[in-house]
């Protein structure tokens, strides 16, 4: 059994100022507030006394303070509660439940701002909010916040007591969002137009909260409070409506009237307890959904409101009546605390850890699942980049093979340029040195001899003597830098072209000579000059034989020349290919540290996912 507390009901009244209708007709006010919590008849001998009595003059706030706050503490606390107005038809039900949101919010609005920061303050406790909003019209239980769902049941649970088979529950997390709804279901509510409000509700209805609570820490019970805010329809006399009056109206009257007789008669016998006749809940849906609350389970407000104008004397004097007999009903609350799963707090407590284990099942399946396709991809980038790695490889030993070649016909052809550049004048074969050895000493014999001949100096150009100096000079030079050097090409080149040169000049020179010999007078003819022709054509010889020389000299320095420029041309092109073969080595070396690199992280990768499958 839970923690329990005996409380009377709280009653109080409230006396709204005279309204238009009530000062045009010339209406009177006849009760008055005396003291904190008395009203009397201002001519009068009758006075009643409550909890308190709320002059016209009081905002809905300060009711709240009295009626509702401490409603709102029990409902914290785990104790049912209950907050209605009670009143005729006009008399301010309305404008004291719900009021004006924002310039004079009622009781309701304020009842929901005030458990909402009463959660922000409680420390330690958890507590999840549900609300639900039904009217009764016509005894038929209608859901406001589903307006599709007309005419709900009632049940007994013998452990929650009257539910409402089937309605809507919201769960709340912030003032705002119950407001939200309320206004939402304000909408639904059916009103009409009387003679004494122009927006009567035509309907009880009743917004609930349910507050459930548990202590963070530990394993604590849930408490379960429901608080029931009731605004009623006005109790009415059959004249309110007028003749005119429909026969809709008129039902909706009896059905009000019935339902507040019968509540009033509950009241009554709770109020008196030598009276041990059964007490009517069943007679309407109002009492029956009360019944809890009334019986004793729920910390219960009343409000009664009554018009001080003379003209609704009666109905006042009953409202007060009422407020009496509510007065006096003394209730036993008791904590209403659960243990299973009954409570929504524990059923998504449990949903929220059952969800939790799934996400970390799905979490784990999500990781494996990504390692899975890591290692798959890593397998397959693996294979991937060995292949790659193969070919890089096969690339690699072809370039080198390409390389190897490519230096080996360097080698070849730089071998062949040093053997070029090396390379001694054809070694002259015996014939031919002694060719040349004959050459060598017949132009010197034979210039010896022109030195020596008897050749008259007069008949003699000494252009010739020194064209044959020269001449015999630079041969004998060439000859000597052809054995020094024969890649000396240039001074080659430059001595071939001087013996051309001087040769010409001692064969022209010979043959200006000649023909002076010839244009000579026999008369003139002397020995030396019979020796001329022989020196002459020696001479001739002589030159011929240089020149063949000098001429297989040049071709043989013509095909150097020509096989050298090949060789360049071919070198030149091989240092490229090499150049470009070198360019691609390197870019394959990049390649393989890349490989290397990509492949020392798949190594990590899976010695990663080896010791994570450990
Ligand atoms: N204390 C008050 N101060 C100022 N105006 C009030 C007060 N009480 C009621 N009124 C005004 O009186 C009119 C009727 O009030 P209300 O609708 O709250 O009556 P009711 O008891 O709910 O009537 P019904 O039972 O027909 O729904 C409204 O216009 C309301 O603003």
């Amino acid at each position: 059994m839970g923690e329990r507390t005996i409380e009377n009901i709280s009653v109080s009244v409230r006396i709204r100022p005279l309204n238009q209708r009530e000062l045009t007709s010339g209406g009177e006010k006849i009760w008055e507030k005396v003291g904190e919590s008395e009203i009397k008849e201002k001519a009068g001998a009758r006075s009643f006394a409550y909890d308190r009595v709320y002059s016209e003059n009081t905002e809905t706030g300060e009711i709240f303070e009295y009626q509702g706050v401490q409603v709102i503490e029990k409902c914290i606390a785990g104790f049912n509660g209950c907050i209605f107005c009670y009143g005729q038809t006009g008399s301010g039900k309305t404008h004291t439940m719900h009021g004006i949101r924002k310039t004079n919010p009622g009781l309701v609005p304020l009842s929901i701002d005030h458990i909402f920061s009463m959660i922000q303050r409680s420390s330690g406790k958890e507590f999840l909010i549900r609300c639900a909003y039904i009217e009764i019209y016509n005894e038929s239980i209608n859901d406001l916040l589903n307006p599709n769902l007309l005419n709900l049941q009632l049940a007994e649970d013998k452990r929650s007591g009257i539910k409402i088979v089937g309605v809507t529950e919201e769960v709340c997390t912030s003032s705002h969002q119950v407001n939200s709804l309320l206004a939402m279901g304000e909408k639904h509510r059916i009103t009409a137009s009387t003679n004494f409000n122009q927006r009567s509700s035509r309907s009880h209805s009743i917004f609930r909260v349910i507050v459930e609570s548990k202590n963070t820490s530990g394993k604590s019970d849930v408490a379960i409070a429901a608080l029931n805010l009731i605004d009623l329809a006005g109790s009415e006399s059959a004249d309110v409506h007028g003749p005119s009056a429909s026969s809709a109206r008129s039902k909706e009257m009896k059905y009000i009237n019935r339902s507040l007789l019968t509540l009033g008669t509950v009241i009554m016998r709770l109020s008196d307890k030598k009276n041990s006749a059964p007490i009517p809940y069943r007679d309407s849906k109002l009492t029956r959904l009360l019944q809890p609350a009334l019986e004793g389970d729920s910390k219960v407000s009343i409000v009664c409101n009554i018009s001080s104008c003379n003209d609704a004397y009666d109905e006042t004097l009953s409202t007060l009546k009422f407020a009496q007999r509510a007065k006096k009903i003394q209730q036993v609350i008791v904590k209403n605390e659960v243990t299973g799963s009954k409570a929504l707090i524990v059923k998504y407590e449990k949903e929220i850890s059952e969800l939790q284990e799934r996400l970390r099942e799905m979490e784990m399946k999500m990781v494996q699942e990504e390692k899975t396709a890591m290692n798959m991809n890593l397998s397959k980038e693996m294979l991937m980049l060995q292949e790659e790695k193969e070919r890089a490889d096969a690339r690699l030993d072809s370039i080198l093979q390409e390389k190897l070649q490519l230096k080996q016909e360097l080698e070849r052809l730089k071998s062949f340029i040093i053997s070029a550049e090396n390379v001694k004048p054809k070694p002259i074969e015996k014939d031919d040195k002694s060719r040349k050895d004959s050459i060598h000493k017949h132009s010197a014999a034979h210039s010896r001899t022109i030195l020596s001949s008897e050749f008259r100096p007069e008949d003699t150009e000494p252009l010739l003597t020194k064209n044959l100096d020269f001449m015999q000079n630079r041969f004998s030079r060439m000859i000597d830098l052809n054995n020094e050097d024969s890649s000396n090409f240039s001074l080659l080149e430059r001595n071939d072209t001087y013996l051309l040169n001087g040769i010409d000049n001692v064969e022209n020179e010979l043959l200006r000579m000649g023909t002076q010999k010839e244009s000579a007078p026999t008369t003139q003819i002397n020995p030396v000059e019979t020796k001329v022709p022989a020196t002459y054509e020696e001479c001739l010889k002589i030159i011929e034989e240089q020149r063949r020389m000098i001429d297989s000299q040049k071709n043989m320095l013509d095909q150097f020349k020509y096989e050298n420029e090949a060789k360049d041309l071919a070198l030149l092109k091989f240092s490229k290919d090499i150049e470009e073969k070198q360019d691609q080595i390197d870019l394959l070396n990049d390649e393989l540290t890349l490989c290397r690199n990509n492949l020392t992280k798949l190594q990590v990768a899976n010695r990663f996912r080896q010791s994570v499958k450990k």
